[in-house]
């Protein structure tokens, strides 16, 4: 049993060891065994215990009936650092992470300042995120009208090791990432090609709506349906319906074939979810990701001024609800990210209540385990389900085929949890969020305690502490 090189990695002083349950998460189901870790990676993934009632090599860790899973893969994160790490930042970000499971987070390129769209300001992030990263981090570029025709500053981009690019075709609220028109997607689809990594689009084109034109009696801004007009599924629709097109590239033969489309954070359970079919079937190489929000909450629940739900797109009413949970369990929808976008508690306008004036972002990082497993458990989601949409699936988004299960020669990233266990989210509950208060999850009862997080090997935590260093290391695409 080798020491550690840096024992401050994890709360574990162990180089090999064995993690047994009645209930580890395979890719080929449920098994009650034992997982071998030795130098971070999973060596072996063995059903029953015999082979190793004498483990002499190293340490044995039994959970006993607890659930061993593959880590999460959250790949819509926004951390904000640097330039808004007031709203939330790499530590508090990725100690969050640690504490709710997430092993490998990807970070969007807004939000931050300045925005990562070149080589230099990828940098700048990467200097942000030295040494101070809980779990593994991958980072998202912008795809913006700036570097969108300029091919030698997009590859600069992708060569200095962002996984993939992220684009808006709305306004996103950040100044400086402006949103791109189908022709700029297209040349980012035909850049992206060649290094086979993903655009991912914030699928929204503005439209003009109803709920900003009655003069005679001003809609309240307090109440929940006046936002909700305000960004109708038609946009949602309007935006897919351009993706069609330019997903037409991504096919065998096309001018982008290697690249992909990725549209992130559907909440239109109707036209878009039909379209986004079409395109599957029409041999485009498409996915689609939900979040939590939009499959836990629906607009009847949301109260007045409570702007905690604000986010774009809207969650909807309860019907779209229920048929997103279906599209979800029907295999429509490819994965789930939580589109962690916290910002400064003031603007989220609290006092005033006001939803057409407050930050749009759900907070909900730390939670995404709970929160998918407490709402969907009452829609049947199973927990293998729960690794292919948070684990498997977003790993290979992301081009990480060393994670996202757990079979042999994969890194042991790796959460324990009680299914069973519920609590309160509440004040007394430990959050590490910069700003637990927005968290639009904050005063429900939860089912589902992380008991301990490893990032490849480290035990990054356990029981309700974390490990004292940061040991998460930046992920960077290979050539
Ligand atoms: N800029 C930003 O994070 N916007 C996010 N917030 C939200 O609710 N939807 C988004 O795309
Ligand atoms: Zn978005
Ligand atoms: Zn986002």
């Amino acid at each position: 049993d080798k020491p550690l090189p840096n024992s401050q990695c994890s709360l574990l002083p162990h180089d090999q060891y064995l993690i047994r349950s009645k209930r580890i998460i395979t890719p080929e189901g449920v098994i009650a065994g034992s997982v071998e870790v030795k130098g971070g990676i999973i060596v072996s993934v063995a059903e029953g215990g015999d082979q190793f009632s004498d483990y002499s090599q190293g340490y044995i860790l039994d959970y006993g009936d607890a659930v061993v899973m593959p880590g999460l893969v959250d790949i819509h994160v926004h951390l904000n650092d640097p330039g808004r790490t007031e709203w939330e930042d790499f530590t508090t970000g990725t100690k969050a992470a640690a504490a709710g499971g997430i092993t490998t987070l990807i970070d969007m390129p807004l939000n931050c300042f300045p925005t990562v769209v070149s080589e230099e300001t990828f940098r700048l992030k990467l200097e942000a995120a030295r040494n101070r990263l809980h779990v593994d981090v991958g980072f998202w570029g912008g795809l913006v009208p700036e570097n969108a025709f300029n091919r030698s500053a997009l590859e600069s981009l992708l060569d200095a090791g962002v996984l993939g690019l992220k684009s808006f075709m709305c306004p996103s609220g950040i100044d400086d990432f402006p949103m791109t028109n189908a022709t700029h997607i297209k040349e980012g689809l035909h850049v992206l090609a060649k290094y086979k990594r993903p655009l991912l689009v914030h699928s929204e084109i503005a439209l003009d709506s109803e709920g900003s034109t009655d003069k005679a009696s001003p809609p309240d801004p307090r109440s929940y349906s006046t936002y909700l007009k305000t960004r109708p599924p038609s946009w949602e629709e309007a935006a897919i319906s351009e993706l069609y097109k330019v997903a037409q590239d991504t096919r065998v033969g096309g001018r982008a074939e290697g690249a992909h489309l990725h549209i992130v954070h559907l909440s239109d359970a109707w036209k878009s979810l039909g379209i986004i079919k079409e395109a599957k079937e029409s041999g485009a190489s498409l996915s689609v990701e939900t979040c939590p929000h939009y499959l836990a909450f629906s607009a009847e629940q949301i109260k007045d001024g409570d702007t905690r739900f604000k986010c774009a797109p809207p969650i909807r009413d309860e019907v779209n609800r229920n048929k997103l949970r279906q599209a979800l369990m029907d295999g429509h929808i490819d994965l789930l990210s939580s589109d962690h976008s916290p910002s400064a508690p003031e603007l989220k306008l609290f006092d005033q209540g006001d939803f057409l004036r407050a930050w749009g972002g759900i907070s909900s990082l730390q939670f995404d385990l709970p929160v998918t497993w407490s709402y969907g458990k009452s829609f049947g989601v199973t927990l293998n389900q729960l690794a292919t949409w948070w684990s498997e699936r977003p790993a290979k988004l992301a081009g990480q085929e060393l994670k996202g299960a757990i079979s042999g020669g994969k890194h042991a990233d790796i959460v324990v949890w009680d299914p069973d266990e519920e609590f309160e989210l509440n004040e007394n509950y430990t959050t590490y969020l910069k700003h637990p208060n927005i968290s639009a999850y904050m005063g429900t009862r939860l089912s589902g305690k992380v008991m301990a997080t490893f990032v490849r090997g480290n035990l990054v935590y356990s029981d309700g502490k974390l490990a004292p260093a940061a040991c998460g290391v930046p992920i960077l695409a290979k050539q």
